[in-house]
């Protein structure tokens, strides 16, 4: 291997008690809110193409005009009570929420700089509000935070001049400072969701990245950070230079669903996924496809069954309401949920020949598989194939406890019969009583 002072330094798995809770959250929400909420991904008239909370990159939109949307910034009926309840019905575990996306502007009081809730109408502290209501309902808080910030004049793109790195280094103290005093404020919280570290500047700065790991896990141990905050020594993000993670879990999969268990190359890992195809924090017009809540529930399936976690964002609107599709996809998901979790919460990848009719998910340490179906056959028999390490000894109907009737195949697999009559028109889940093989 390469030999490295700031790449990796640990291989395999963390082990934790913190880290077996994170693995075994199934199913997560992200909120993306703040001055971009306002804009609704249009301006003066003309409709944004890109992330709505990228607007401030607009050609059309004025830098100065957008900074000073914090004098606007007044959620009057924001209920921070009302947005958990939501998110319990729905069965989400954890949360994740911006404190600071890339804009720079702060929904904490922070004391490194003016631009924060304190400068807005509304003057409360909203991560201090989402942050107790959260941790009220036993949903766990991790917090977004993005390095790069558009409105500090000390961020830098890249490092050229001897200027530009006496200056990212007033930056980096910055950074520190204000995730020092965001761990220090909300002492609730679990991890930190790191964002906008793909600049030059950031890839340069491998050892500060290592030294700010450590010491935000000294602030707090056991502390949950992913692998979008490291850089090594040779500028190599997510994995250094000799191919292993730099963080708990792998953070790269925004939008996007590993296709097989070699793709997430036995580490930890989330989704994040939008419910429109892209656009995380509020626009008046979502884009392209709006995922249903049947897909919400399969790509939730398929990250469980992969060994991951699927987090699904919402974008309230500047007042803190929902739109209504993301009330009714809440709702719906946990209507699902309430009746399905088993095959969700603590559960692993099964190691089984994937089939057609859906999704394996295992109970972690205990001898369950389930069957999450989406496709049932014409012939109302689902195959399955389980490993050679492990017999079926009886396939049950989660919702209703119908016993269903198995028929040996040859290789190991096996028939398991629907009951004659009975059409299925949601997700539904099949749970198997397994044996290990002496
Ligand atoms: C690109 C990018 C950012 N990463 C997602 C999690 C959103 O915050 C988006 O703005």
């Amino acid at each position: 291997p390469i030999p490295l002072q700031h790449g990796a330094h640990r291989t395999g798995k963390r082990m934790d008690a913190d880290m077996a809770k994170w693995r075994g959250y199934g199913l997560g929400q992200f909120i993306h809110w703040g001055l971009y909420s306002i804009l609704e991904g249009k301006y003066k008239g003309k409709y944004y193409n890109g992330a709505a909370e990228w607007i401030r990159s607009w050609k059309e939109v004025p830098n100065a005009e957008y900074d000073v949307l914090n004098k606007q910034f007044n959620p009057a009926t924001f209920n921070a009570t009302a947005w958990a309840k939501m998110a319990k019905q729905m069965g989400v575990k954890y949360l994740t929420f911006t404190t600071k996306h890339h804009d720079g502007f702060c929904l904490w009081p922070s004391k490194y700089t003016d631009y924060t809730i304190e400068s807005s109408p509304y003057k409360k502290d909203i991560v201090k509000e989402v942050v107790d209501a959260y941790t009220k309902e036993g949903i766990d808080v991790y917090l977004y935070f993005s390095i790069m910030d558009w409105h500090h004049p000390d961020w830098r793109y890249d490092l050229k001049t001897k200027e530009d790195s006496i200056a990212f280094d007033r930056f980096k103290l910055f950074t520190k400072n204000q995730l020092t005093e965001l761990l220090q404020r909300y002492p609730q919280t679990k991890g930190l969701w790191f964002d906008g570290t793909w600049d030059n500047s950031w890839k340069k700065s491998g050892a500060f990245t290592d030294s700010l790991e450590q010491y935000l896990k000294s602030l707090v141990p056991g502390l949950i950070i992913g692998s979008r905050l490291r850089a090594d020594e040779k500028g190599n993000r997510h994995v250094d230079a000799n191919g292993v993670l730099m963080g708990d879990y792998e953070q790269g999969w925004e939008r996007k669903i590993p296709k097989t268990y070699a793709d997430v190359h036995g580490n930890d890992w989330d989704c994040v996924m939008t419910i429109p195809e892209n656009g995380w924090g509020y626009a008046e017009k979502w884009m392209g496809h709006w995922k249903t809540t049947n897909e919400l529930i399969e790509m939730t399936a398929q990250c469980v069954s992969l060994g991951g976690n699927f987090v699904v964002n919402f974008g309230p609107k500047a007042d803190g309401s929902f739109r209504k599709e993301e009330i009714a996809n809440a709702k719906e998901i946990g209507e699902w949920m309430k009746i399905n979790s088993d095959a969700i919460y603590n559960c692993e990848y099964a190691g089984w020949e994937k089939q057609d009719w859906g999704y394996y998910t295992k109970k972690r340490g205990e001898d369950k598989v389930y069957m999450i179906v989406f496709n049932v056959p014409l012939s109302g028999s689902l195959k399955i194939k389980p490993s050679a390490n492990y017999v079926v000894e009886k396939a049950t109907l989660l919702e209703g406890k119908q016993q269903l009737s198995t028929e040996k195949l040859d290789y190991g697999a096996s028939f398991i019969q629907l009951p004659k009559g009975k059409t299925f028109v949601k997700p539904f889940v099949i749970v198997l009583d397994i044996k290990p093989v002496k």
